[in-house]
């Protein structure tokens, strides 16, 4: 597998107030990746940097090895579709797509075309009068009919109804088989999207917290419920990310994989293993670094 993007001690300061924080990560070719965080932790300004829409303030970027600023060989495999596209005035969907193959090598007017009638797109309305999530099914569609080796999706669904949502999430993972590219989906909508992704990159306050594999991060966190003494004791010594108790009960998140045995341990100790799903494994490490965070 080889690397399309490689970014070392990357940094964004916006006057002294710094929105990416010396991070480094690489992005594996023909993969799909969930840049994930919270409000405002830097996602949208990583993925500027990426596309070279935005200078960095120190570090490097290397997209097929070269800088993606002013450089159009990058530029030209790369589409980045984000929720606060502008289109020029008076412009309506069908100028928007009659433009969109002089941008895309790998443009695909046959799925452009198909996807235009399943996400029900008025072609003749002006961009400025459509609704919402008719906007936001022009970026779905520019971005899955690009077939850009490398495709940046910035929260590109707000105001999709949830059919348009999932017709969204079944064409990418069905063009994804046959034209295989890498995909960068930044969103919050974690649960939605958890089967999709295979790499996850977590960034919180600038930084990355989590740069892992989907695959190893399910199922990684278990939640371990039942009479705090047992749960304490069960618990004692292992990463513990979240307590949450009533009573005499707790139910307490620890990280890490368990063992056969520890889980049947756990039974025999009448405790209760639940599994932590993708969104509340990142929930919970997002607000334990808020609460250390405050706690400093
Ligand atoms: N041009 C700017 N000037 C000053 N601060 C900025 C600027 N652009 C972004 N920021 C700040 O940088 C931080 C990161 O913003 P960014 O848009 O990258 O977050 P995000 O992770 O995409 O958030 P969201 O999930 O809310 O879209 C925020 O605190 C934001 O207020």
């Amino acid at each position: 597998m080889s690397t399309v993007i490689e970014a070392r001690g990357l940094s964004k300061n916006f006057g002294s107030f710094t929105a990416v924080d010396n991070v480094s990560f690489t992005i594996e070719e023909n993969r799909i990746y969930g840049l994930l965080g919270r409000n405002g932790a830097g996602k949208t300004t990583i993925m500027q940097l990426l596309t070279g829409q935005d200078f960095a303030s120190g570090g490097d970027i290397a997209v097929y090895g070269q800088s993606p600023v002013e450089n159009p060989t990058v530029l030209s495999n790369v589409s980045f579709i984000k929720e606060s596209q502008k289109y020029p005035d008076n412009f309506k969907a069908k100028h928007v797509f009659a433009a969109a193959p002089s941008f895309f090598a790998n443009w695909s007017q046959e799925l452009a075309d198909q996807l235009i009638v399943e996400f029900r797109v008025p072609m003749g309305r002006d961009i400025k009068k459509m609704s919402r999530g008719q906007v936001s099914a022009v970026g779905v569609i520019l971005g899955l009919a690009s077939r850009a080796p490398i495709t940046f999706f910035d929260e590109p669904y707000l105001g999709l109804d949830a059919v348009s949502r999932q017709l969204f999430y079944d064409r990418l993972l069905e063009d994804f088989a046959e034209h295989p590219r890498t995909v960068i989906l930044s969103t919050h909508l974690i649960d939605e999207v958890s089967d999709l992704l295979e790499h996850v990159i977590l960034i919180d306050e600038g930084r990355i917290l989590l740069d892992s594999n989907a695959e190893d991060l399910r199922g990684s966190a278990s939640t371990v419920v039942g009479r705090s003494v047992d749960v304490a004791a069960f618990v004692d010594g292992r990463d513990v990310i979240h307590r949450d108790g009533i009573g005499g009960l707790s139910s307490v998140t620890i990280n890490g994989q368990l063992t056969q045995a520890e889980r049947v341990a756990a039974v025999e100790a009448g405790l209760e293993l639940v599994p932590v799903s993708l969104q509340q494994l990142i929930v919970r490490l997002s607000s334990l670094e808020t609460s250390e965070g405050t706690a400093k």
